[in-house]
């Protein structure tokens, strides 16, 4: 059994992996944290994801992922960890070094298993048969919206907070593009790691929910080692220029009041739970791929406030954050959902690893893409207020998919 290979060509290794899972009908996720080098995965040997709601202090190691819409919070997958591996650059960063974390398998059936996977990997090495886009949804419709239907929707949006319905809403739309054949997706994959160093970066396939791949800049809750719960308040939003220095990044009113909304969201959580001792820090600017958002770190010590299920407890009160849906939230999540003419799925849900190593770490999934075998389709939304100018919100849409549209290629 693998436990630890160095390898010389990772790519051709990670994709016969990748292939392996969908021969096999497995569940598999891929991520790399932000800031860090490492990536890891996950792979699930029964086959099918649990759904559950995320409750921290009752999962084993595993990697969770929520669609945009889960009123009542049971809705989540969770992909076991029954593989657990790490890919790590060796220090003369040529090689690399894959490591099965070999995670114990009480039962025997899933040991067959994943001797029979490894198995599968190697015969597939040895073919050489390395067919491009695998995809675990191979037909899905959605019906992106044009520049006309987009701004027509965020007008309307417009109108109904100035009658008053609600202060802000997120609205979102779907660029579908055809890829070519020979598009290799764990080479797009790593090429995105690199494009966005700050980002979480991950690649998911789970039988019947599709292949995404995404680079996320907002955290919606991770707890660490040391019993630091840490959120974010991200919103505002403009191109990224290099070199400019980004204490000289100057923010309209109109971003600023927004991300103050999303702070403010997140302050009354903290309220709803009677916890005072937070820290917050910010706003201030930070770079995701070609942009810049305005971004407070909000953390809490769980030990000193003798609070251990507060990741959980605030991962209840948070999704969906006003970052993706808006404020008050009801209304603008009916707002959403009777206007955007796609569905949002999994975009603006959350992912990420839960209790690996003892930490979890989940995401907003945004700048994100679903895979299909010939086409990909991109998601992308922007924060609505009284103050938005429709032309220039779809401008930012455009601008959220262009890091992805390059890797990607079209
Ligand atoms: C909704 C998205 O991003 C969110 C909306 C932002 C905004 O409105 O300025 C900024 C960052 C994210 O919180 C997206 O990327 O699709």
């Amino acid at each position: 059994m693998v436990s630890s290979i160095t390898l010389t060509n990772t790519l051709e290794y990670i994709q016969a992996l990748w292939i392996a899972t969908h021969q096999m009908g497995l569940p598999i996720a891929l991520w790399r944290l932000p800031e860090t080098q490492e990536i890891q995965g996950i792979i699930d040997l029964s086959g099918q994801p649990q759904k559950t709601v995320i409750d921290l202090e009752e999962l084993h190691s595993g990697f969770a992922v929520s669609p945009f819409i889960n009123p009542e919070a049971d809705q989540s997958l969770f992909i076991h960890a029954d593989i657990h591996f790490t890919l790590e650059q060796d220090p003369s960063r040529e090689t690399y070094i894959f490591s099965d974390k070999n995670l114990p398998l009480n039962d025997p059936i899933l040991q067959i298993r994943k001797e029979n996977f490894y198995q599968t990997v190697e015969n597939i090495l040895q073919t050489r048969n390395h067919s491009s886009v695998i995809s675990s949804r191979t037909s899905y419709q959605t019906q992106d919206a044009d520049q006309a239907i987009f701004e027509d929707m965020v007008s309307k949006a417009i109108r109904e907070m100035e009658e008053g319905n609600f202060q802000k809403v997120v609205l979102s739309r779907t660029i579908t593009v055809p890829i070519k054949e020979d598009i290799n997706i764990i080479q797009t994959y790593f090429k995105l790691t690199q494009s966005y160093p700050l980002a979480f970066v991950s690649l998911i396939s789970i039988p019947e929910h599709g292949t995404w791949m995404g680079a996320s800049p907002e955290v919606i809750i991770s707890t660490n080692k040391q019993k630091i719960f840490r959120t974010i308040a991200l919103a505002g939003t403009q191109p990224y220029e290099p070199g400019v220095p980004l204490s000289e990044v100057m923010w309209k009113q109109k971003e600023i009041e927004e991300q103050a909304l999303v702070s403010r969201y997140i302050i009354n959580c903290f309220k709803k739970i009677r916890l005072r001792e937070f820290e917050e820090e910010g706003p201030k600017t930070v770079i995701a791929g070609n942009l810049l958002h305005l971004r407070t770190d909000l953390t809490v010590d769980m030990q000193a406030t003798q609070f251990p299920q507060l990741g959980t407890v605030m991962l209840r009160l948070l999704h969906p954050t006003s970052a993706v849906c808006g404020t008050p939230k009801e209304p603008a999540m009916d707002f959403i959902i009777n206007h955007e003419p796609h569905n949002r799925e999994f975009y603006s849900g959350f992912l990420g690893p839960v209790n690996i190593d003892g930490e979890s770490h989940l995401f907003v999934n945004l700048r994100c893409t679903q895979w299909l075998s010939n086409r990909v389709i991109f998601y992308a939304g922007a924060g609505i207020t009284t103050g938005s100018i429709p032309e220039r919100e779809w401008r930012e849409t455009e601008l959220k998919t262009q890091t992805m549209r390059k890797i990607v290629g079209v």
